[in-house]
């Protein structure tokens, strides 16, 4: 079942690579902020918030409208970072709704794809991404071979790795690698439904060497406190904001949990 969904999504991506989608022809600057430190020194919840309008557990979440417009509500309700989702296929992004928002904001930006081919990254740097992201199952369960390869070749374009994990032994696999922050998608890639205490389970026991960023399913206040009592340092969410009628409020009420 997860190969279906996985296989799916790798399948899209090959897809738009096969399309041209990532043959940009452009150089920007990624942002002179730095997130890690952000996260370290932040006093109230750090948020990485996601312009997504569409998704494979929801469909259309919000229709599509300004990329830069939603970035500049984001930031102004006091996220830290953002992420852009940059597949076209059932999330309805586009690295050129990445590149509007690079161009209007100061901020870490994070392409968010199914990231399987070197292609993609040669994008993310020329769009002037600062992190990409890598899915550590897609090489536990085989799709894509050697993670460390594809990681040094991320970093060798200057990006830093959001590692994504689902499972402790996903986890403790990402804990081998040189990611610069570990991500608990706290969707199933399975079912797509939502579950915040993977993050408990994932997180029980861990000693931490490394940023933890919970992802996924993060809609209330009480969502936050609860998963900065698991040990995450920081979040993203997506969806919640993307369905507000007032995106500015709704992130700082989150950033505001603590
Ligand atoms: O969002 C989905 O439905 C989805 C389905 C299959 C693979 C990945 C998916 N989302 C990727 C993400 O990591 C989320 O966009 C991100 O964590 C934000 O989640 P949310 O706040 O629940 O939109």
């Amino acid at each position: 079942m997860v190969e279906n969904i996985l296989r799916k999504l790798v399948n899209n991506s090959q897809a738009a690579i096969d399309d041209g989608v990532y043959d940009v022809n452009i150089k920007l600057q990624k942002s002179n902020k730095d997130f890690l430190q952000i996260i370290k020194t932040n006093i109230h919840a750090t948020l990485l918030t996601e312009v997504k309008f569409s998704s494979p557990s929801l469909g259309k979440i919000r229709t599509l409208s300004d990329p830069s417009n939603i970035a500049h509500q984001m930031i102004a309700g006091g996220a830290k970072a953002l992420s852009v989702l940059t597949q076209p296929h059932l999330f309805n992004g586009s690295p050129e709704y990445f590149m509007q928002v690079r161009q209007s904001v100061d901020v870490p930006l994070l392409m968010k794809d199914i990231m399987i081919d070197t292609v993609q990254i040669d994008a993310a740097e020329k769009i002037g991404a600062d992190y990409m992201l890598v899915i550590q199952s897609l090489f536990d369960q085989g799709f894509l071979k050697d993670i460390d390869e594809f990681i040094k070749y991320g970093h060798s374009k200057g990006l830093k790795i959001l590692l994504e994990v689902h499972t402790k032994q996903e986890f403790e696999n990402a804990l081998n690698t040189k990611a610069d922050l570990i991500g608990i998608n706290n969707r199933n890639l399975d079912t797509l439904e939502i579950d915040l205490k993977t993050t408990q389970k994932v997180l029980e026991g861990y000693k931490k060497t490394r940023l933890i960023l919970a992802e996924s399913g993060i809609e209330t206040v009480e969502d936050i406190q609860y998963l900065k009592k698991c040990g995450a340092d920081a979040f993203l969410v997506g969806s919640s904001i993307m369905k507000s009628d007032n995106i500015e409020e709704h992130v700082r009420k989150l950033v505001n949990a603590y």
